[in-house]
Parts: structure tokens; sequence; C-alpha cells
């Protein structure tokens, strides 16, 4: 099975270097590699922050394992070179719709969430994202507006059909869970929202076992803070998606724990952790790489039929864990290689 490996920018390929020591030890040469040029480093080399090669190897491969776009460096160039372009255009461009980000609590972290332990214990959900719509897909621009004023537009958007399939992702997440499902929306003032919650009622026709509610997400951001145990899975547009994921990743120790996949129609998908290239830490050995780690996981999981490989990587991280390594995102001062080298030795 070939995984087209994107390393990217910043800690980008410090995790995943990570990753991949682990994935050699778990699945060895049952997987091949090929390695594509992602964002900022992209733009570098050649141009542009998504090749055409490394598109063609994205299309080839039967999984994509990223770690991160980002550079200063590129701050300043226009939106259709800059680095997080390649993201955006890998999820447009193989219809990689679902973004699942799964946010538990590991126990031995209970003290690094930002909540107080009996409430941060509680937190075991999935938010089933929506990447190929939402501002980030609309009509967007800079014009003159009559005032003659500068105005910035980005035009939020879903189409029935958009909203219907991701719906189908998050009720199947949630029958194959605690069989609960918060959508979450802005229905009390944007069209979007009202039309996404129609049509995610519609949907839930055929979904009688699962028990569905809805929320605000001005709401849904201070009940993840609150309460998180109440979410099972939370389906949301992509914005919401982007923002309440980061927030849930506090609530579960720390934007380093959070890994993701985004599948398309075929369970064909990219695993990436949720966090960026993180440009204040890049180069340091500080980087948590555990959630590429578990992006890993999910990978064997969702794309590659390996469930005992993906089970075999989450329990060497928990013992990982359980042995007291932590980076300093966690309170701890170990380096990246230092939690790869525990996974290592817990596998
Ligand atoms: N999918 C992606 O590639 C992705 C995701 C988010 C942000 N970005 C990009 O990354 C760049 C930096 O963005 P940002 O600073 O807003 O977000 P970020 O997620 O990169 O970093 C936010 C904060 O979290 C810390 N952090 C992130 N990952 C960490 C890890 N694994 N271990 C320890 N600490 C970690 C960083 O040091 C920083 O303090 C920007 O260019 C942004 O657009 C890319
Ligand atoms: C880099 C950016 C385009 C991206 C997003 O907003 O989707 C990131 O924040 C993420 O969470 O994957
Ligand atoms: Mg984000």
């Amino acid at each position: 099975m070939l995984i087209a490996l994107l390393p990217g920018d910043g800690i980008g390929p410090e995790v995943i270097a990570q990753a991949r020591r682990v994935l050699d030890v778990v699945v060895g040469d049952r997987l091949t590699y090929e390695e594509g040029l992602v964002g900022g480093a992209a733009y570098k080399a050649v141009g542009h922050p998504l090749p055409e090669a490394t598109m063609e190897i994205a299309r080839r491969a039967d999984a994509l394992l990223f770690g991160a776009v980002g550079d200063p460096d590129c701050d300043a160039l226009e939106r259709r070179l800059r680095p997080e372009q390649a993201i955006l255009g890998l999820r447009a461009g193989l219809s990689l719709f679902a973004n699942l980000r799964p946010a538990k609590l590991f126990p031995e972290l209970a003290d690094a969430s930002a909540l107080r332990p009996e409430v941060a214990s509680a937190i075991d959900l999935v938010i089933v994202r929506e990447t190929n719509g939402d501002v980030y897909f609309g009509e967007k621009g800079i014009r003159t507006n009559a005032a003659g004023r500068r105005e910035g537009y980005d035009i939020m958007c879903y189409d029935e059909d958009e909203v219907s399939r991701i719906a189908r992702v998050g009720f199947e997440t949630a029958r194959a869970r605690r069989g609960k499902l918060c959508s979450v929306d802005k229905a009390n003032v944007l069209e979007t929202s009202q039309l996404w919650r129609d049509v995610v009622i519609e949907v839930s026709a055929d979904y009688p076992d699962v028990q569905l509610s809805h929320m605000y997400v001005d709401n849904a951001a201070m009940q993840l803070v609150r309460n998180p145990g109440q979410f099972d899975v939370i389906v949301t547009g992509n914005l919401f998606g982007d923002i309440l994921s980061d927030q849930a990743s506090m609530c579960a120790g720390s934007i380093g724990m959070l890994p993701s996949a985004t599948l398309d129609a075929n369970n064909k998908g990219l695993y990436e952790p949720i966090h960026g290239s993180a440009p204040d830490i890049a180069g340091q050995g500080k980087a948590n790489p555990l959630a590429t780690i578990l992006s890993a996981a999910m990978m064997l999981r969702y794309s590659l039929g390996l469930p005992a490989e993906a089970d075999r990587i989450e329990a060497a991280v928990a013992k990982a864990l359980a042995g007291g390594v932590r980076s300093p995102d966690l309170g701890g001062t170990h380096t990246t290689a230092q939690l790869g080298d525990a996974v290592l030795a817990a596998l």
C-alpha cells in the first residue's frame, strides 16, 4: 500500500519523522512511501504550495500522511500561493469532505487539561467537520464598495447535498458510538445555517436510533468548556469545526494531542494532526508528535484496513504517557524524539 508522505513546514517534518518510526515498527514494509513537497517548502522549491507532482502522488496513494503547512516567510504572498492553500487544495482536489477530529482525554493527562480534572475526564467526542465548503470555498475577494472603501468578502455557502452527505457521516459516526449527534450551527442568524439545520433534520429520518440535538455555535463553544462530557458526536461546518476543534484540544490536554482523518466518499483519507506548523517552536525539538502518531493510527484503521495495528499504536501512546513522558505543551521537558522513543519502547 502506498502512502503519500507530506511533511510540509515548521514542525511538520519533525512530527512526521516520529510517526514514520512508529509505522516502520508496526507495519514495516507492508507500506511504501512517496514523499511530496507541500506548503512553504514547495513554494520555495518550485514556486507553488501544491505542485502537480505532489497531486499526482496524492491521487495514486492509498492514503496521505500530512504534517503541517504555514511559513511566516510566505505571509505576504497572494492567497493562491500561500502555504495553507496546499491543505485546502488537497481537501478540494481529492474531495476529502469529512474531517473527523476525535478529542479524548488520556487519563494520564488530566493534569494537562485546561479544565478541572473531573470535568476534563468526561471528554470523549468526535467533531465531524465538513471540509469542502463554507466560507473557505465561497466567492471571495477585496473590492471597492459604493462608499469608495475597500471591502473584504467571503461568501458562506452550502448546498443541500453537501450538508446531507456530511450529516450522514455524522449520523453514522454517532451510530457506531454512543448514539448522540449534536449539529452545531448559527441558525438564529445565518440562512446557510437554517438550510443546514433543515437538511440535518430531513436526514435524521433515516437514523431513528440516533438522538439528534441542535446547538448554536457560541453556546457550543461555552458548553465544550463547561461540560464536554455531554457531547458524543458534533457535526458542523468548515469554519465552526476548525475553531471548535482547537478548543476541544485544550480540554483534552494539548493541541499536540489531537489527530484527524479527512475522508472522501470511499474512505480514502488524508491524516494529519489538527495543529499547524508552530513556527514559534519549529526546529527546537519541542513539538509533541503524539497527534501525528495517533493520526497514523487513524490511517491504519480508516483507509488501510489494519485496525489491530491501529489499536497497538494507540495503546503504546497511552503506555508512553503512563510512563511519564511529557513534551513542554504537556508540562514536561522531553523532546520530540524522546516522545517517539517512549512510544517505540512501549511497542
Ligand atoms: N493543517 C495545517 O497544516 C495547519 C493547521 C493550523 C494552522 N496552520 C498554519 O500554521 C501556522 C501557524 O499557525 P498558528 O500558530 O495559528 O497555529 P499552530 O497550531 O501552528 O500553533 C498554535 C500554538 O500551539 C503550539 N503547538 C502547535 N502544535 C504543537 C505541537 N505539536 N506540540 C506543541 N505545541 C504545539 C504552537 O507552538 C503555538 O504556540 C500558520 O501558517 C497557520 O496557517 C496549518
Ligand atoms: C491551515 C488552515 C487552512 C486549516 C483550516 O482552517 O482548515 C487548519 O487550521 C486546520 O485546522 O486544518
Ligand atoms: Mg485549524
